[in-house]
């Protein structure tokens, strides 16, 4: 915004430089090259008859006053407007803050010198122009006697305070109004309207419309006198006449422009005082309806005539459009008289909301500060001569205009110094948007990244959530398999145990078969001799009705035989699955039990007997293991003949004269290995009575024994063999070891017989390879081949059983232990130990007793004993 240039006069005392603009070549031409001594001394600087004050009102009511637009230079020339978008500075000839200073303060300070002036014969003009509520009429008429306005002070200064005295100069005041473009004469009434009575009040109808002749009102009224207390008076009742209404921006704005005309005549002096109504336009004042609209339009004509008056003197044109309004018909001669100067007061608010107001205001002020004298202006020749004076006023004029080109060219300059600081201020912006611009791409771009980085991710988890599920699945599925195999190998294993223990059972089930059959056969020992040799044995056994035994060998009570192995130094542990099966099966069913109730009903539960007797059960054990120990450790070994094996293996029937000693030697085996301690008490303490003697009883079972041992096991047991077990004579254990006799099936193998000679061995598993004797090759039978190698391929012996020799593995500890032992061992007897009893009731029992072989290998083949093991 380029600063409104000052005038002249004041030009050096603004702070802003002024531009002139260097005269063009027609100008120039226009200038005479010879300058005329008259024109040269009457060339005069252009002179600015228009000076422009601004006046910016205060809002005293207001407890919350706005933020002011306004601002003021230091020598208060320059008012600045702030706006949002910028600025814009207007070099006034005055600017003044109502807020610090009051109508009095203005009034000496612009007013005063000019109304002396008008005393000595000057004319001056003071406008009031502004928007409605800037505060024209109350800088004009003031605010009442404590604030009286410019009226008021003018009429004191031009006539003097006194009254009474009454002053020296003597003034004609005369109070026009115009509106609707009628000049109406407010100090005159129509007489018709108010019959003389008064002022009226308001309103056109009753006022007295004037008639313009010349530049002046025709036939006003005016009020003379010296005296300005009067004066003034009137002029307060004249104020109240004039019309008023309330529009938007004025409760009581001024519908009318105001002239107060006060002449001096004495002098020649001329004070006019302009009140102009609001200069807004139609939509500004919120005027509503045809005649109001019109009224506001009317009050708008006076105003934009009196601007274009401005406009067109400042621009020097031959035509001044006075006549286009009442107002500057009016005004014609303040501005075409030289020595009238005009004070155009801009009435300004600094309230943002009327930003837009206030800015056509100071640059109505602005345009009229251009105003020159032209030569419109009646400047006669004092000469008389019109062509000199015309080349005068023609210079005068050529040079305001010069100067007007220079004012507009220097603004031109300033607005496109603006415009090139706005592009550079827009290029900047762009700038910065291409900036931010970028990097709102940029963060885009980062936010796609981050979304391909997370897709990515997601791609990634899924697969690796579909490989984890997979090798779960896998996982699960091996699993599941594992345990299906294990599964297999259990059930496998199951019915491997299903079918030892189902040959186990047709063992039982024969051999009490073999018992009942003994039993049912009554009286005669011949019917007996058809039975087994074990029925037989079992028969010589329970046969004699005055014999008190019990035969109940209950197999699901494992506690006696896990106490007497406790006492082994090779504790056996039943926990396997084989042999709770096995005391399952061996568990004589309750039909099995009734009927070896019927059959001896006094000899039934040796289980009931080891409950009632647990206190002295150690000490009997210890008993019942001596003398078990003490049987079978000295008995002599057989000497039974296996036909073609060599001496070491084969040992001979004894004498017929044992057969008393041998029976009772088997019965105290039984009982013993059977764990019955009662019973074999029982026996020994009637053993002498009633065992003992029943010699033919035992000659019969020794004879029933040797027919047994010749006949075939293929002919006794349809579809089994026997087997004699026995350890490999070695140079450290020069005598046999026989460990047991075992039936099993004909088609078995030697694998088969390995699985029971490793059930019969127990826990203690010794290692140990089969050999086939008398084979040529006469070697060991690998183990892996066991499986192909049939039972029966082993060597028959004796035409009773079949003979599996075993050869300890390097690993076995109890071979020294066996190996030191001269008796064909059973396994229990080869896992004892052999210490103290051992030799004290070798030297205490008889040990002739107990050297019966055939008993021996009996005692050793039968199935209770091998089974109460495991
Ligand atoms: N400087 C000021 N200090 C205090 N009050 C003011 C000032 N200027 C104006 N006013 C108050 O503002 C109101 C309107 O002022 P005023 O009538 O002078 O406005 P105006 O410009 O004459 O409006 P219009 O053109 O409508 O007549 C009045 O009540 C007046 O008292």
């Amino acid at each position: 915004m380029a600063p409104t240039p000052s005038s002249s006069a004041r030009s050096n005392q603004t702070q802003f430089t002024l531009i002139r603009t260097p005269t063009t070549k027609q100008r120039l031409n226009f200038h005479p090259k010879t300058p005329n001594p008259d024109a040269t001394k009457d060339h005069l600087p252009p002179e600015h008859p228009v000076e422009v004050v601004g006046r910016i009102r205060d809002y005293p009511d207001r407890k919350e006053k706005p933020a002011s637009i306004l601002q003021v230079s230091p020598d208060n020339q320059t008012v600045r407007v702030r706006a949002e978008v910028g600025y814009r500075d207007f070099t006034l000839d005055g600017v003044s803050f109502s807020e610090q200073e009051g109508i009095e303060s203005f009034y000496k300070r612009f007013i005063e010198e000019r109304i002396k002036g008008v005393k000595v014969g000057n004319k001056c003009t003071i406008m009031m122009y502004g928007p409605t509520g800037a505060g024209k009429s109350h800088t004009m008429f003031g605010c009442g006697k404590e604030e009286p306005g410019i009226v008021y002070r003018s009429l004191r200064d031009i006539l003097g305070d006194s009254d009474q005295d009454g002053g020296v100069t003597f003034v004609q005041v005369s109070v026009l109004e115009v509106y609707n473009e009628e000049i109406y004469d407010l100090l005159s009434t129509n007489s018709s309207n108010n019959l003389g009575i008064g002022w009226p009040k308001g309103g056109s109808s009753n006022k007295v419309r004037l008639e313009v002749m010349g530049k002046k009102a025709k036939n006003a009224t005016f009020i003379s006198g010296t005296e300005a207390g009067k004066i003034s008076k009137e002029i307060v009742k004249v104020e109240k006449r004039r019309i008023v209404k309330s529009t938007l921006c004025n409760e009581r704005s001024s519908r009318s422009h105001c002239m107060i005309i006060l002449d001096v005549p004495t002098v020649g002096g001329r004070l006019m005082l302009v009140d102009m109504a609001g200069s807004e336009n139609i939509d500004q004042a919120g005027q509503t309806g045809f005649e109001a609209k019109m009224q506001t339009a009317k009050i708008n004509q006076g105003n934009i005539a009196l601007k274009r008056v401005v406009e067109s003197i400042a621009n020097g044109d031959s035509h001044v459009p006075f006549r286009d309004s009442k107002l500057t018909m009016l005004l014609q001669d303040s501005f075409e008289d030289d020595k009238s100067k005009i004070l155009m007061i801009l009435c300004a608010s600094p309230d943002p909301k009327e930003l837009h107001k206030t800015l056509c205001t100071l640059e109505y002020g602005a345009k009229a500060k251009c105003i020159v004298r032209g030569s419109h202006t009646p400047n006669k020749d004092k000469n008389g001569g019109d062509e000199s004076s015309s080349a005068v006023i023609l210079g005068t004029r050529i040079a305001a205009m010069d100067e007007f080109i220079s004012k507009l060219q220097s603004e031109k300059k300033q607005q496109e110094k603006e415009r090139n600081d706005a592009q550079k201020q827009l290029k900047k912006k762009e700038e910065e948007v291409a900036a931010l611009r970028s990097l709102l791409i940029q963060k885009e771009a980062c936010a796609t990244n981050e979304e391909a980085i997370k897709e990515k991710v997601n791609e990634r988890t899924q697969l690796l959530k579909a490989e984890l599920e997979k090798k779960l699945e896998e996982c699960r599925r091996m699993a599941e398999e594992f345990v299906e195999m294990e599964r297999r190998r259990m059930e496998e294993r199951i019915v491997q145990q299903q079918e030892e223990l189902e040959m186990m059972r047709r063992r039982l089930e024969e051999i009490e078969v073999e018992f009942k059959r003994s039993r049912d056969g009554g009286d005669t020992v011949r019917s007996m001799d058809e039975t087994s040799g074990f029925a037989k044995r079992l028969r010589g056994l329970y046969s004699d009705d005055d014999m008190v035994k019990s035969m109940d060998l209950d197999m699901g009570d494992p506690e006696p035989v896990k106490q007497i192995w406790g006492q082994s130094p090779v504790s056996y542990q039943p926990s396997n699955t084989i042999s709770s099966n096995l005391s399952d099966v061996l568990q004589p069913k309750p039909s099995e039990k009734s009927m070896l109730a019927q059959m001896y009903p006094d000899r039934v539960c040796l289980s009931t007997v080891f409950e009632e007797e647990e206190v002295e059960e150690d000490e009997e054990k210890v008993i019942i293991e001596d003398k078990s120990i003490c049987s079978i450790t000295t008995t002599p070994v057989p000497s039974l003949n296996f036909g073609g094996m060599g001496e070491e293996n084969s040992f001979n029937i004894t004498d017929d004269k044992e057969s008393e000693m041998s029976r009772k030697l088997r019965i105290q085996n039984i009982f013993t290995l059977c764990g019955n301690q009662r019973e074999m008490s029982q026996h020994t303490g009637q053993e002498n009575d009633q065992l003992l003697p029943t010699t033919n009883k035992g000659e019969a079972l020794a004879v029933e024994d040797a027919k047994e041992n010749s006949i075939s096991v293929d002919e006794s047991n349809s579809g089994q063999i026997d087997i004699y077990v026995k350890w490999e004579a070695t140079t450290d254990t020069p005598r046999k070891q026989l460990i047991t006799t075992l039936k099993v099936t004909k088609d078995a193998t030697l694998a088969d017989l390995r699985k029971l000679i490793e059930i019969y061995l127990g826990s203690d598993n010794q290692a140990f390879t089969f050999l086939k004797l008398g084979e040529p090759c006469g070697a060991q039978v690998a183990k892996e081949k066991e499986s192909s190698v049939q039972a029966t391929s082993l060597p028959f012996c004796n035409g009773h059983a079949y003979l599996a020799t075993l050869r300890p593995g390097k690993s076995s500890q109890l071979q020294s232990l066996t190996a030191a032992s001269p008796l064909p061992l059973t396994p229990i007897e080869n896992k004892m130990q052999f210490t103290t009893p051992i030799s004290k009731v070798t030297q205490n029992h008889q040990v002739d007793e107990l050297s019966s072989s055939p008993i021996a290998a009996h005692l050793s083949s039968t199935p209770f004993i091998t089974l109460r093991r495991h």
